[in-house]
């Protein structure tokens, strides 16, 4: 019988290692993003979620192990890339605590995300300025790529109000949308229905799901259960810095280690976080 062919995964850790001082926040993790999924990073907290994503998304340098991202020029080892060459490779991420330029409108929110791509357009030359062919097809291509992610994020009618100004679950999908303008081909939402009321999380699940079937794969930190059982291909546990369990949603939510982890052993004394079983 013939082994079948695996697509490459979208990402790759390896035996990620991140120390602060004395402390391993992240100790010997390894596992794999498959293209076109949604891949949800959970744990009790302090568990290291966090940490992992700064790490993917160059905020941190590993103190050992490898990232690899196997984007649209090919293989990119993330570990060893400027943090601002990572947005270049195809990542972009959205924060805990969302960070829009509230001053700026909402479509100027969605043009700014996209400045990289109006410089490289003209060499980061004087095109700009002189308002030259190659840069207008490009301002153009920015104003419709903003165009299509507000109406998917149901932002269009307030385009032109301040970012500032938009009720909380509005600027979380600005949030989305602005990541989305950069192109990526891995999006890192880290716990984007934080603060959402029920019906809110739901949009928000459709949103990411809509953006997986545009092809984006997606890296999700989330504590509300409900949204990460719901919409998860592939979840992968953390706690205390290890990894204890990676499967599909239905074993994670049967698998006693991750039960043992939210619920608590009675070991310590640690508020009990949101139950797995919860989401069912
Ligand atoms: N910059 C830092 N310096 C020192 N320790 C840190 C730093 N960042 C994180 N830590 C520690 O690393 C551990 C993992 O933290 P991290 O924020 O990654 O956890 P988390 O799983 O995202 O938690 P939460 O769900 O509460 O956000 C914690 O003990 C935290 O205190």
């Amino acid at each position: 019988m013939s082994t079948p062919i695996l697509p490459t995964p979208i990402l790759e850790v390896r035996d990620l290692v991140m120390r602060f001082g004395g402390l391993t926040a992240v100790d010997r993790v390894s596992f794999e993003a498959a293209r076109g999924e949604i891949t949800a990073v959970i744990g009790p907290n302090g568990a290291g979620k966090t940490t992992v994503f700064n790490l993917i998304t160059g905020f941190y340098t590993p103190s050992a192990g490898e990232i690899l991202l196997h984007g649209r020029d090919g293989q990119r080892p993330l570990h060893a890339t400027p943090g601002h060459r990572i947005a270049q490779a195809g990542v972009a991420r959205t924060f805990q605590n969302i960070r829009l330029f509230p001053g700026m409108t909402v479509l100027e929110n969605l043009l700014v995300a996209q400045h990289n791509r109006l410089q490289a357009a003209t060499g980061f030359g004087i095109a700009a300025v002189l308002g030259l062919g190659g840069y207008r097809a490009a301002e153009r291509e920015a104003v419709e790529r903003a165009k299509h992610w507000l109406e998917a994020t149901r932002l269009l009618d307030r385009a032109d109000d301040a970012a500032g100004s938009l009720p909380y679950g509005a600027q979380r999908r600005l949030e989305i949308a602005r990541a989305m303008c950069t192109d990526p081909v891995l999006l890192c939402l880290d716990e984007p229905a934080a603060g959402l009321n029920p019906r809110e999380s739901e949009e928000l699940a459709e949103l990411i799901r809509l953006i997986r079937t545009g092809g984006c794969s997606i890296l999700l930190i989330e504590h509300d259960m409900g949204v990460v059982m719901n919409i998860s291909d592939h979840i992968v546990v953390l706690d205390h810095g290890k990894k204890i369990a990676d499967g599909i949603p239905a074993a994670i939510r049967a698998d006693e280690k991750v039960i043992a982890a939210y619920l608590g052993t009675g070991d310590d004394d640690e508020a009990p976080s949101p139950a797995v079983e919860g989401a069912a």
